[in-house]
């Protein structure tokens, strides 16, 4: 694959595939139970936000948007029914995302059994950052991710990739035992705790390391 068609993922990869309640802080302070396997769902291409591509606009009906920070693997090369040893060899790179979460809209949602499209899937609901190559990030298994509001000296979330329940070679075969992977695709790998509202006029800044960096402003 070449390098300047994985720096531009997201015009190529077909799926965007979000690993849920991946970090057991997480889960406990959303009230759920700590999977046995792993938890994934869908958001469409057209939610990506660019760096420096504007504001993520709270959806319709939303009064509690929230954000989660996670760390994203881009897919290299097709694959299907990976095996856990060889799953790495499927990265192409990395990059640092935002999983923008309409979480009233999400309750409402699992509270009647329906899906989380609409509060996981609007426009702008993945902010991403530029592609990172793989050899970076040596250790994708102890990366620090973090995340702002404004200008509070507090981080929201101050969170590590190796509090993941369930680690990248397991997530990328697991996804594969169902789904072909494709040159592109985007796997987001859970967020750490501290996940919490933002509102208009609120700027998120949110970082991998020191290795990425994105402000995004909410419309
Ligand atoms: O189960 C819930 O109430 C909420 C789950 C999420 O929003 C899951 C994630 O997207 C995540 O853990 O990163
Ligand atoms: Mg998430």
């Amino acid at each position: 694959m070449q390098t300047e068609r994985l720096a531009q993922f997201s015009k190529f990869g077909k799926k965007i595939i979000c690993i849920a309640r991946n970090y057991l802080d997480h889960a406990k302070e959303l009230g759920n139970a700590v999977p046995s396997e792993p938890v994934f769902f869908l958001k469409p291409t057209t939610a990506y936000l660019q760096p420096g591509a504007g504001a993520i606009k709270i959806p319709p009906g939303c009064s509690n948007l929230h954000f989660e920070v996670e760390l994203g693997v881009v897919i290299g090369k097709p694959g299907s029914n990976i095996p856990e040893s060889t799953a790495l060899d499927f990265v192409g790179g990395y990059t640092l995302a935002i999983d923008m979460t309409a979480r009233d809209l999400q309750e409402k949602a699992k509270k009647k059994g329906h899906p989380w499209s609409i509060a996981k899937g609007f426009d702008t609901s993945c902010p991403v950052g530029h592609f990172i190559a793989k050899d970076v990030i040596k250790d994708p298994s102890n990366v620090h991710l973090w995340l702002r509001v404004n200008e509070e000296s507090q981080l929201r979330q101050d969170g590590n990739t190796s509090d993941m329940i369930f680690k990248i070679p397991t997530i990328i075969s697991y996804i594969s035992s169902f789904m072909t992977l494709e040159e592109g695709d985007l796997i987001l790998t859970g967020t750490p705790s501290g996940v919490g509202p933002v509102k208009s006029g609120d700027v998120i800044t949110a970082g991998l390391a020191e290795l990425a960096e994105i402000k995004v402003p909410v419309e």
